[in-house]
């Protein structure tokens, strides 16, 4: 059994069936005191929760699903009618996803895409029906958060105000795409000190709204 389909298990047996909240309580409570895990966490998500209370996105796009810890964090926060979008490009990863996101109850309110970020990117606009997107949270691997942002933009995605969130500016780091977002002159960019997952460690968040 993978770490993933423990975590699953865990939360089939320790949370309640449609209750978000719950299911995020038992993924990190496994994730301090059983198995570390790459989900965004509970000390970081505190402040993506601010963010996305702030932004009240109608559409949104996620790079990195996982286990869909972060899907359930932020759909949770979201109004029936927002469009929320992630992409997963593991299927094992993306059917652990699918589960926990259908235990939460949230099945109806989350697009899962299987599929390399860089591939759907140029498609999301025909196939899946989205104009821009209000705010987007980039979370997979970090060595291609720089392509993915520009990818973002040369396919006309991002709007005036788009809020961009972006994980583990410090820890594993993104110091590529921290530069790039501070330094390139399309974004407001602020970076936002927390602990990295499930740690004491130092790790962050980068929020960068699109000037257009
Ligand atoms: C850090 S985890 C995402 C954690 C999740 N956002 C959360 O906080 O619950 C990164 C995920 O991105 C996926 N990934 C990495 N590169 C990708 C790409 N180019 N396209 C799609 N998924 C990718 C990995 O398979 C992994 O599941």
């Amino acid at each position: 059994m993978s770490k993933e389909q423990r975590v699953l298990r865990y939360v089939q047996q320790n949370a309640s069936r449609g209750d978000p909240d719950s299911v995020l309580a038992a993924v990190d409570k496994f994730g301090w005191e059983t198995e570390w895990a790459m989900n965004v966490g509970d000390v970081k998500g505190l402040i993506l929760d601010r963010f996305v209370k702030e932004t009240a996105p109608q559409t949104m796009l996620e790079l990195g699903t996982y286990m869909g810890y972060s899907a359930i964090r932020v759909v949770r926060l979201l109004p029936e009618t927002a469009k929320f979008l992630t992409v997963e490009f593991n299927p094992e990863n993306a059917a652990i996803a699918n589960e926990m996101i259908a235990f939460a109850g949230l099945q109806n309110r989350i697009i899962q895409i299987t599929s390399d970020s860089a591939d759907v990117i140029p498609q999301l606009k025909k196939k899946y029906d989205v104009d821009t997107f209000d705010m987007v949270f980039i979370d997979h691997w970090k060595d291609v958060y720089v392509r993915d942002i520009k990818l973002l933009e040369t396919n006309n995605l991002l709007r005036k105000g788009t809020v961009v969130v972006a994980d583990n500016i410090i820890n594993p780091g993104a110091p590529e795409y921290a530069d790039y977002v501070r330094t390139c002159g399309k974004y407001d960019s602020t970076f936002h000190e927390s602990n990295f997952e499930y740690s004491d460690d130092i790790d962050g968040l980068e929020k960068s709204v699109y000037r257009g």
